[in-house]
Order: structure tokens, then sequence, then C-alpha cells
């Protein structure tokens, strides 16, 4: 779509405020129109139509909160805005109302890829609508040349001792690109708030851009001394951090990337990753704080952790039952797991009620790719047995399996075997809905977040005589 439009007094405002120098200077050419650009035009609408709807709606309840509710994890609790992806409890994600097929059929691939390229679920993302081929091969080369890490980043990641777990490296270079921070130079210069999303944007921009070198680094300084490529301007995105991992020569793992960079980006914004990196960004931290804190939470083996922990799982599982078990070796297996007292990692989930879309996408990308795979059989037999199994030990809410159930499959099968690593790779993909949000965030005024706490003893006090 060439660029040349006639926009609104308060969208060329918009613009003006949010484009650098040079982006701006680019919109009357025949480039294709920018994401910020695009932005530009949405926001203003944004702005109204949440106004229209809190205008009408704004005094209506939701329903009742219980005191279950408090103790329980505030499961259920509507309480926080999120337009990247709502999860139904049945169906499973929806990335602004697209499913994980309809995404793999409508966003632009690879030159003979069949996977969708996460350049354009993350422009999905940030404004409800399918880019053109020529729009992500802009985002591509835009996040290519915005890769480079300040080299004291470099240093700090060289620095930290390779027993320390890959995601608090992650966690502690991303953090410390806070130094960089437009929003955080911006604020300090006194910005209007009307303005925050301009430089906000360009923070998640960098952020994206620059995870691949960061994953590349650590992968190389805990599991080998490989040298790190330079980062190919002319390449997508999943190239070059296949390529930084010393995959970028297998062309099934790239394409694995795309379609695992692709699902894992987003999953409504109650989960621990995304709403924390809200939560912290809502008090105006940068969006590099914001997600470093989202790393925090998406390193517990309870939400993103558990893809290492099933490799783990089903590593201990051969080693104790051999490569081919029989069903009542499984079976029993999986009970001495529940009877240790431990969860069964990759079944279970918060909200879905069903099989995670995004475990049936990535068992369909196995079927493909590595039908006869020792470990992707094995996975497959375990859903015929662990669901049967937690329905009957009778309390998990959903027995059935997770995105995390397979993901470490396929990452083995193409040889990057280093489970520690996995839950990295994962926190790449997130920073796309993370920053997707904190930009409309700010785009939209989100006031700091502060819910209302009690203790146990206010509580029984306010229900003492009812
Ligand atoms: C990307 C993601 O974050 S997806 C989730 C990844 N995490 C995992 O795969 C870990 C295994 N799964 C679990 O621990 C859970 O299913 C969670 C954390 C994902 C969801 O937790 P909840 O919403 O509390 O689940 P639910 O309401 O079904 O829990 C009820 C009980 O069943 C247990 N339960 C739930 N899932 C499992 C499981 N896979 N194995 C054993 N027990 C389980 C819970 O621990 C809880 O036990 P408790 O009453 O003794 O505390
Ligand atoms: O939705 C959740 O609570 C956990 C999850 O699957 C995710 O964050 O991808």
């Amino acid at each position: 779509m060439a660029s040349l439009r006639v926009l609104s007094r308060s969208q060329l405002r918009i613009a003006r405020v949010g484009l650098p120098h040079t982006a701006f200077r680019c919109y009357a050419t025949s480039k294709p129109q920018t994401l910020k650009e695009r932005l530009a035009e949405l926001i203003p609408k944004e702005i109204d139509n949440v106004k229209a709807i809190r205008a009408e709606h704004g005094k209506k309840a939701f329903g009742q909160v219980t005191v279950d509710q408090v103790y329980g994890g505030m499961r259920g609790l509507p309480a926080l805005l999120w337009d990247g992806s709502v999860l139904d409890a049945e169906e499973g994600i929806r990335f602004r109302g697209k499913t994980i097929p309809e995404c793999q059929a409508e966003l632009p691939k690879a030159p003979g890829g069949s996977e969708p390229l996460p350049e354009g679920l993350f422009w999905l993302l940030v404004t409800g609508e399918v880019p053109t081929d020529a729009q992500v091969k802009a985002l591509s080369q835009e996040w290519a040349h915005r890769a480079a890490l300040p080299e004291f980043v470099e240093e700090i990641i060289d620095r930290c001792p390779p027993s320390l777990h890959p995601m608090s490296q992650f966690s502690i270079a991303v953090t410390a690109l806070n130094h960089e921070s437009a929003f955080a130079k911006a604020y300090q210069e006194g910005i209007s708030k009307k303005d925050y999303w301009g430089p906000v944007f360009e923070d998640c921009m960098d952020l994206i851009a620059k995870l691949p070198n960061i994953a590349g680094r650590i992968y190389r300084n805990v599991f080998g001394s490989g040298k790190l490529p330079a980062i190919d301007t002319s390449k997508d995105y999943s190239y070059n951090l296949a390529n930084l991992l010393g995959f970028g020569d297998k062309e099934a793992f790239v394409e694995l990337l795309r379609l695992y960079i692709t699902i894992h980006s987003d999953h409504e914004g109650g989960n621990v990753s995304a709403h924390t990196g809200k939560l912290v960004g809502s008090a105006l931290s940068d969006p590099f704080l914001a997600f470093g804190a989202s790393l925090n939470g998406l390193a517990g083996p309870l939400h993103g952790l558990a893809n290492q922990e099933v490799l783990l799982w089903l590593m201990k599982m051969k080693s104790k039952l051999g490569d081919a078990p029989t069903d009542e070796a499984v079976r029993g297996y999986i009970w001495d797991t529940l009877n240790g007292g431990q969860v069964v990692p990759g079944y279970g989930h918060a909200v879905l009620r069903k099989t995670d879309p995004r475990y049936t996408a990535q068992r369909e990308f196995a079927l493909k790719h590595l039908p006869n795979d020792s470990l992707f059989k094995l996975v497959g037999q375990i859903y015929n047995i662990a669901p049967e199994v937690l329905l009957e030990a009778g309390k998990a809410k959903n027995p059935w399996p997770n995105v995390d159930a397979h993901s470490g499959v396929l990452l083995t099968y193409y040889g990057l075997t280093q489970m520690q690593f996995y839950t990295v790779l994962f926190g790449v993909s997130r920073a796309f809905g993370v920053a997707a949000q904190l930009i409309w965030d700010r785009a939209l005024g989100a006031p700091l977040e502060r819910p209302k706490s009690y203790s146990s003893e206010a509580i029984k006090k306010m229900f003492a005589n009812k």
C-alpha cells in the first residue's frame, strides 16, 4: 500500500510527534506505509472508540467478585484491558480475532516458506490488520538495522557465569537496555502525556530487534564457544535468530522458529508474563524495565519454564522406562509424578479447558517434518494417557496439554538440545505481545495499576454479621 493519504489535523500532529525525522520524510514517498505511520492514524480513532465504550458502558458491572477468587489467584476476574489477543477456554487463542490456522493462512510468509512471519504477527497485534509482504519485509529490515547491542550489555552478558540460568541472564540484559531508553530520556526531558507512545514505540522496536543478539550471545556463552555471525539485513527475524544459534542452514528449523515465535507471542493479558509487563509499564517504567519483569515471571516452572520441565520429565521417563515404554509403564510414571506431589508439566491450564491449539499447531508441524521421531511418538503416547490419569486423580480442572507439552521435542529434533535455553526462545516471542500492549497502553493513557487487597482478618470482619 503506498502511503500518500490525506490525514486529519490530529493524525498529522500525532504523526509528527511520534515519528523520527527520517521516518516522517519518507511518508510522502512510494515506500510502503510503516507500522508507526499506520499507528499514528489508528490512535486518534481508538481514543474516540474507548471514550465511546466508557460513555455507554462505563458504569455497568461484569458480575460479582467472590472471596474464593481473591484467594484463588483471581481466576476469571475481569480486570484488564488487552487488545492483541483474547483467549476462549474451549477454542484457545485468537490474535486480533484470528485463530492460529487463520494466521497461518493469512499472514505473509518468507519466499518458499509456509509458516507465518512473526513480523506480520506483530503488525497484526499492533494494528489489528494483516500487513502486505512489502510492509513485513520493511519491518524485517528495520529490526535488522536496530539489532546491535550496546557494548556494555554484551560485556554484562559475557560476565555472567555459565552456571547462571539463561533466563536470569536474559532478564539482566533486557533490564540493562533501559540505559538506552528513548522513553526514559523523553520523560526526564518533560515529554507531554499525549506523546508517550512515540518513544515507547521506538523502545519496543529496539527491544524486539535486540533480542536475537541477546539470546544468541547467552546461547554461545553458556553452551558453546561459536562465533556470533553478523545480522543479515536482507533476511527475516527468525532466520537471523536461527543463524545466531548456529542453525541458519537448516531451513526447517527456521520455519519452526517462525511458527514458534508466532504462536508463543501473546495469550491475552492475564498470564503472568503479560500482566507483569503491563503492570510494571503502568508505573511508566520504560519497555525494557517492564519486559525484564515479564521475563522474571516467564522463568517460573508453572509458566514459561514448563517447556524446560517437560523435556526434563521426558528424559527422566526415557532413562527409567527405555525408548519405547508400554502404555502401562507410562501410566505408572505419570501416577508416580502425581503421588510425589509434583505437577505433570505441559498439562493443565489456568483458563483453557481443551487441548491448546498451540499444541495442535506444533503437532501438525511435527507430523509434516518429523513423523517418525521417537520423542515425538512418546509425546503422542502421553497425550493418550495423561488426560485420563489427571481426570482420575480428580484435581486438575483441565487435563489436556498446553503449548509447553510439545515445543521442546521439536527443538530437540533439530539439535537444540539444551533445555535450559528453551524459555529464552519463549521470551523472545512473548516480547511481541507485551510490546504491542505497552504501546497501546501509553497511547490510550492507561493509568497506574493499583487494585485493592484485603487481609484475611478484614475479609472475616466484612462478613461477620452477614
Ligand atoms: C505457557 C504456560 O504458562 S502454560 C502452563 C505451563 N505450566 C505447566 O504446564 C505446569 C503444569 N500445570 C499446572 O501446574 C497447572 O495446570 C497450571 C499452573 C498451568 C494452572 O493452574 P491452576 O489454574 O491452579 O489449575 P487448576 O485449577 O486445574 O488446579 C487445581 C489443582 O490441580 C492441580 N493441577 C493442575 N494441573 C496439574 C498438572 N498438570 N499436574 C498435576 N496437578 C495439576 C493444581 O496443582 C491444583 O492442585 P492443589 O489444589 O493441590 O493446589
Ligand atoms: O495463559 C496463561 O495463563 C499461560 C499461557 O498459556 C501463556 O501465557 O502463554
